[in-house]
């Protein structure tokens, strides 16, 4: 895999994350009804960032919940688009009850993740809404899916790959694009 370019370095990641958070607090009209949960693995810490930025900014805690999902796909090389995810954890302990249930991701493609994500939350309880925060767009969904809150919107073809290093999993904030090896 080559990498070709490189989008978003820290500087660019934390002021998308800032206008993400602003753009959260003002859909909801603040932030006392909302509950964030990042999707494994780094919709985790930017969820968390964007639950820092929240309670800098408006001094409220946003409660907190993760859900694991991977897809049968092992290698983003070889994917195929009909591969489904599957949830491996879902660690939400607090009640989401007519919550606005904000999602969290990395990188947002075909949407399955996001179905999947969508429906383990739905098996949990009875939020008012789900809305969906990603850090990236690149585009080819397969499913009528989008999100509320993008920090990019990186067109790209289906031969090349985002990859999303953050620096709590990788020591370094930085979003690229990588070429498939033909
Ligand atoms: O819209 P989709 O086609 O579902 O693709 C998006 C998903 O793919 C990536 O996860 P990946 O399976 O690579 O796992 P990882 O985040 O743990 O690396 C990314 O983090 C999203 O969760
Ligand atoms: O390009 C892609 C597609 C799905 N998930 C990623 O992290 N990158």
């Amino acid at each position: 895999m080559k990498k070709k370019t490189e989008i978003l370095d820290a500087a660019a990641i934390n002021r998308a994350l800032t206008r993400m958070s602003h753009e959260i607090l003002e859909k909801n009209k603040g932030g006392e009804n909302l509950v964030l949960i990042g999707i494994k693995t780094r919709g985790v810490p930017l969820a968390k960032n964007i639950q820092e930025k929240i309670k800098q900014i408006e001094d409220i805690e946003v409660p907190f919940g993760e859900l694991d999902i991977t897809m049968y796909r092992d290698d983003l090389e070889k994917k195929d688009h009909h591969e489904e995810p599957r949830i491996n954890s879902v660690s939400i302990d607090m009640d989401i009850t007519n919550k606005q249930v904000i999602l969290i991701d990395d990188v947002l493609y075909t949407g399955r993740t996001v179905r999947a994500a969508m429906d383990a939350v739905m098996d949990v309880g009875r939020p008012a809404a789900i809305q969906l925060g990603a850090l990236v767009d690149r585009g080819h969904r397969e499913l009528p899916i989008r999100a509320d809150y993008v920090g990019k919107n990186i067109p790209t073809s289906e031969q090349e790959i985002v990859v999303v290093q953050l620096s709590e999993k990788d020591q370094v904030d930085l979003v690229s694009i990588y070429e498939k090896n033909t």
